[in-house]
């Protein structure tokens, strides 16, 4: 079994106990109580031509697979109105507990402090935790291709876009890109961490990002752990880096988050 499966083991058993305390049709009445989502899509340059900055996805991340503990975080809603005053264009909330140490009261305390679209960062297989996304008031869900098949992609995928919010659809291969691209994918993340062995290979964001379609927003997605980086993945193609491990433990959040964004701005600039 690998890491990604076992993680997923983990993800349908405790669902199963949410769902005992909040059945579908509930979570479903609370989804369309919600607010309007967010656009996403807009908020990472997704509608500009040229697409001239490169925004940053900035992560609340307590503890991961392949490091273990990263910081204790003791208060995320804290942390979330650091990266919106770095100038964050979203913030992205783990909410797995079992391997990250996240949950969805992080995801609500940071919600309620900010204004930004909010990506709710979960290892999303059934449509009740789309339902659950919005419930909670997300505005991007993450859709990891290699964890579904077609079918469940499609359907997830339809489900997110017909509840107002986007996806960040996560890739890791050729194939998987063409997967995400046959169904409609708008935002496209290629995560240089494969989750089956958690090898991270920074070169594999250039070999895949100009696969991707003009129209999509592109991701780079982990092992951003420098200014240094942040610009490679801007000048390879990069709309936006998905950062996590190095805005909590580099300390000042808020400065880190605009540094990044200037630096990967300034590549962009000078790739035109
Ligand atoms: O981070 C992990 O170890 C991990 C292991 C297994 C599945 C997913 C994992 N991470 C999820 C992510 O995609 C990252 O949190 C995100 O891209 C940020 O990465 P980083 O900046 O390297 O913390």
């Amino acid at each position: 079994m690998t890491v990604l499966d076992d993680i997923i083991v983990g993800v349908r058993e405790d669902l199963e106990s949410r769902r005992a305390q909040v059945p579908l049709a509930e979570i479903k009445r609370l989804a369309a109580e919600a607010p309007a989502a967010r656009d996403a899509y807009a908020a990472l340059g997704g509608n500009d031509s040229p697409r001239a900055a490169l925004k940053v996805i900035a992560e609340v991340k307590r503890k991961s697979p392949s490091k273990g503990e990263l910081a204790s975080i003791a208060d995320p809603a804290e942390l979330g109105a650091a990266y919106e005053r770095g100038g964050a264009a979203v913030i992205s909330v783990l909410t797995e507990q079992r391997r990250f140490n996240g949950s969805l009261a992080d995801f609500d305390a940071v919600r309620a402090v900010v204004d930004l679209p909010l990506l709710r960062k979960d290892f999303n297989v059934e449509e009740y935790q789309i339902f659950e996304a919005r419930a909670h008031g997300a505005d991007l869900v993450l859709l990891i291709v290699a964890a579904l098949d077609d079918t469940d992609l499609k359907a997830l995928l339809a489900l997110t876009h017909e509840l107002g919010m986007n996806a960040l659809v996560e890739t890791h291969t050729a194939e998987e890109i063409d997967r995400a691209v046959a169904v409609g994918a708008r935002i496209i993340g290629v995560n240089v961490r494969n989750l089956k062995t958690l090898d991270v290979d920074r070169s594999l964001f250039a070999e895949l990002a100009g696969r991707i379609p003009a129209g999509a927003v592109v991701v780079a997605e982990s092992g951003v752990r420098s200014v240094a980086d942040v610009r490679d993945y801007a000048s390879q193609g990069a709309n936006a880096v998905l950062v996590g491990e190095a805005l909590v433990t580099m300390g000042d959040p808020e400065a880190t988050v605009a540094e990044f964004g200037a630096a990967g701005s300034e590549a962009v600039a000078a790739r035109r």
